[in-house]
């Protein structure tokens, strides 16, 4: 009898503008075998940015109806829009033995710990907080008052880091997806020691 293997919930967080999604797009280029999950949310599209793509891009209403039947792992209100996370494309994905990665601010976070104790919490932080206002003000997609109110909250979320896992720095996109590989890779070892001790346990109850 062997237990069959979950796969993986990721939690990447951290404030805006730290390379969340930088992070998760070298991931992906890179191969690395991990779900993407989109998020919900009633922000405006961004120049380029694709409905299914990037967001599922939702009216107030409509985003209010998908909390009250229930389609949200988790939601959010941030500088005056709502995020959340589809529920079903996560647990499908993780009861098919897939790891999923959910790129999601900190409030949203730490209702995924209350549901789901066992993910995988990473805060992705940045060198320090005059590079991550670098960041932000050089992607050129928010005004000077949005970047404001997304750098007041940042000082906020940056102490809540104490309540993940692991703490990555992104000094270098290609190191914190390496540190991000590493992490996912011995957290599936320390599942498999498990998975390999209940096994033995339960092959020597069985005879
Ligand atoms: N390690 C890095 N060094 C320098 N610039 C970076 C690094 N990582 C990301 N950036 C740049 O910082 C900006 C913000 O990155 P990104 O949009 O990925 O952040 P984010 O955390 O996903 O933001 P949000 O939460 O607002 O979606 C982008 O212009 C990106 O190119
Ligand atoms: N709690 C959640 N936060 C989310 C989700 N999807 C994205 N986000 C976070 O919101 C902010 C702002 O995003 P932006 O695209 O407007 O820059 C950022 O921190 C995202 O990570 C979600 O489903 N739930």
């Amino acid at each position: 009898m062997s237990f069959k293997e979950k796969g993986l919930l990721v939690v990447l967080s951290g404030p805006s503008g730290v390379g969340k999604g930088t992070v998760c797009k070298a991931l992906r280029t890179r191969g690395t075998r991990l779900k993407y999950s989109i998020s919900a949310t009633t922000r405006k599209p961004r120049e380029g940015e694709v409905n299914g793509v990037h967001y599922f891009f939702k009216t107030r209403e409509q985003f209010q109806q998908m909390i009250e039947q229930g389609k949200l792992l988790e939601w959010a209100e941030y500088v005056g829009n709502c995020y959340g996370t589809p529920v079903d494309y996560v647990r499908e994905s993780i009861e098919a033995g897939d790891d999923v990665i959910l790129e999601i601010e900190v409030q949203g976070a730490l209702q995924v710990k209350r549901k789901f104790p066992e993910a995988l919490f990473i805060f992705l932080a940045p060198p320090d907080l005059e590079e991550l206002k670098h960041r932000i003000v050089g992607r050129g997609t928010e005004s000077a008052d949005l970047i404001e109110s997304r750098m007041m909250v940042a000082k906020s979320e940056m102490e809540l880091m104490q309540n993940y896992n692991y703490v990555v720095e992104n000094d270098q996109v290609e190191k914190a997806c390496d540190r991000i590989e590493a992490i996912v890779l011995a957290e599936h070892c320390r599942v498999d020691r498990l998975i390999e001790k209940y096994t033995v346990m339960k092959g020597n109850d069985e005879t």
